[in-house]
């Protein structure tokens, strides 16, 4: 049977990882984000580093990710990652995430309108979708709201879309919603949320990554079998 972990209790794990856990944002961030950099070395290997990677950052935590996620492909020499982060909350992790790219180079967007100049051109090799997690609800709002209903209406003729924990736009608990993004891939973090059975159903790529729980916390919430699929020192695990 599949398993996976509600909205409600991913944020409940979230919470108490970062309270009686005794774990910062930082760190289980940096795992997350190297994570899903990871997955998508593996997925789609590199080939020619002067292809670029649109990373879509949205303004809570999967955003945070997406950031992890651009330093790290940037640092591999997997490519050029360029970041679309349109709200961008006062906060210092974020900001400081923020800097170590713009220290890099990274080249930012500042409008969907450079967004879709760049969607037209054939150098984007991946697009990062870091824009909502298991704090999403639905009905999307502005500024986000033109942003997925482009992709979804473009999706044939987009590159692969790798979405962090869900696919933006889905309902965490029931999937496909107003906008579907059509996304190649996955990666859930620390364990599938119930939206992911909806997307294994489409056959596509499906990672798991987060590697931060321990065994008493995981068999607390019911998803030890998913920290055994980790193979030696991996910080990922195929699932589909
Ligand atoms: N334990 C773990 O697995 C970890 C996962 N991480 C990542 O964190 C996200 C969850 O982060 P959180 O900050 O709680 O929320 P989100 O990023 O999902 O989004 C909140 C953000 O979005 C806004 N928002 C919500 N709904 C809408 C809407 N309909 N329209 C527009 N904007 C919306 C809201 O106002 C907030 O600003 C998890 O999924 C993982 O990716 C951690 O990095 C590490 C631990
Ligand atoms: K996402």
């Amino acid at each position: 049977m599949f398993k996976a972990i509600s909205a409600k209790t991913a944020a409940l794990l979230d919470k108490e990882l970062m309270s009686t856990g005794a774990f910062s944002i930082d760190q289980l961030m940096e795992l997350a984000g190297q994570a899903v950099a990871k997955a998508i070395y593996k997925e789609y290997p590199p080939t020619d580093k002067n292809q670029k990677v649109l990373v879509l950052v949205g303004p809570g935590n999967n955003g945070g990710d997406g950031l992890v996620c651009a330093r790290h492909l940037k640092v591999w020499n997997y490519a050029q990652p360029v970041i679309y982060y349109p709200k961008r909350p006062q906060n210092e992790l974020y900001m400081n995430l923020t800097k170590q790219l713009s220290d890099m180079g990274v080249e930012q967007l500042h409008d969907l309108g450079q967004v879709q100049s760049l969607l037209k051109g054939t150098s984007v090799k991946v697009i990062v979708d870091a824009l909502f997690g298991f704090s999403f609800h639905p009905p999307i709002r502005d500024p986000f709201n033109d942003l997925l209903k482009y992709l979804s209406d473009n999706n044939a003729e987009l590159p692969p879309i790798v979405s962090v924990d869900i696919p933006s736009g889905w309902d965490v608990d029931e999937g496909p919603g107003e906008c579907d993004i059509g996304a190649s891939m996955l990666v859930s973090l620390t364990a599938p949320k119930p939206c992911s059975e909806k997307f294994m159903a489409k056959g596509k790529a499906h990672y798991l990554g987060g590697r931060f729980i321990n065994d008493d916390v995981a068999l607390r919430y019911g998803i030890e079998d998913y920290i055994k699929l980790y193979k030696d020192d991996s910080l990922i695990a195929k699932l589909s």
